[in-house]
């Protein structure tokens, strides 16, 4: 492509922007439909008050949100095209996903079928891979932080707890503890990207339960973790509970690679179109 000194400067404003249906509310402002005057090119527009940033002391993390998500590029990753700002508010161009948020879905589905979760889950290690690749952690991977695409595919979204790896977290989390791994609960929260293998555990298991593994109250959530202390029920394949035991381990060098999950038995029972082991 044109190298980048001489691409032509992005420059938005909002006048550029015909807004359309509010598409519903984000953690310091809502979410609109947008399109572009010029082109015609439907997106999402994110408004965020710079009071509530400054409040939230959340301005640094999203100059490393819009820093990270803007040089990303994959089929299970949301696009952040560029942003804007005005006295009072900053803008975020992002990809406008058809199917909306996962975690709605999940909620109104109950669990998914296993191949539905195991595709959800191959596209979730294919983004991961692609992300750790660029020494790149999400570090909050949860349903509320997935949407989904027109043809039914996800898209990992708000980086706002992304860095670079490794990390230990300076910040003071807030919401739910559920998606943890047990390295972020003990003394040092010194960590790697098998933080995002944890989640990814986690994942799966809310996907075919319909509630996380270790759902519980603060001080019981934090013990179960911290002991592994993990219940599939029954009627969850054997193949399914053996994916989410290989995420779900305690020590983060013992998880399984992302790269071994696409060849996992689950996986291949339920996603064909993968690619296969060789021989077959
Ligand atoms: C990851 C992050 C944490 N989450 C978010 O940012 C949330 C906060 C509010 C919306 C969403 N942000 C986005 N949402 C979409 N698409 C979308 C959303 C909702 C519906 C939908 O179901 N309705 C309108 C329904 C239609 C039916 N009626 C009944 C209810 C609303 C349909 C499509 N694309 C891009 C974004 C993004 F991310 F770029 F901003």
């Amino acid at each position: 492509g044109i190298p980048p000194s001489v691409q032509p400067a992005r420059e938005f404003h909002l006048g550029m922007f015909e807004i359309g249906r509010p598409l519903g509310k984000g953690k310091f402002g809502r979410v609109y439909l947008a399109k572009e005057r010029k082109t015609g090119f439907v997106c999402a527009l994110k408004v965020l008050h710079k009071n509530e940033l400054q409040k939230n002391k959340v301005e640094k993390q999203l100059r490393r949100e819009i820093e990270i998500q803007s040089n990303l590029r994959h089929p299970n990753i949301l696009r952040l095209y560029g942003h804007f700002h005005d006295s009072k508010r900053v803008f975020l161009i992002l990809e406008f996903a058809g199917r909306g948020e996962l975690y709605k879905i999940l909620r109104k589905a109950g669990k998914f079928p296993e191949p539905q979760a195991a595709e959800y889950i191959a596209q979730m290690a294919a983004a991961l891979q692609y992300l750790h690749k660029k020494h790149v952690i999400h570090r909050d991977i949860k349903p509320e932080n997935i949407l989904v695409g027109i043809h039914g595919e996800i898209k990992i979204s708000d980086f706002g707890w992304s860095v670079h790896a490794p990390s230990s977290r300076r910040t003071t989390m807030c919401g739910t503890l559920d998606y943890l791994p047990p390295e972020m609960l003990n003394g040092t929260g010194r960590h790697g990207a098998e933080v995002d293998l944890w989640s990814l555990g986690v994942l799966t298991y809310e996907f075919l339960v319909g509630s996380a593994p270790f759902e519980d109250t603060p001080v019981e959530t934090q013990r179960r973790i911290v002991q592994c202390d993990l219940k599939i029920p029954s009627y969850v394949s054997p193949e399914a509970a053996d994916l989410i035991r290989r995420l779900l381990v305690l020590r983060p060098e013992q998880r399984i690679p992302l790269e071994d999950v696409p060849f996992h038995p689950w996986i291949q029972k339920h996603c064909a179109k993968l690619v296969q082991p060789a021989g077959q």
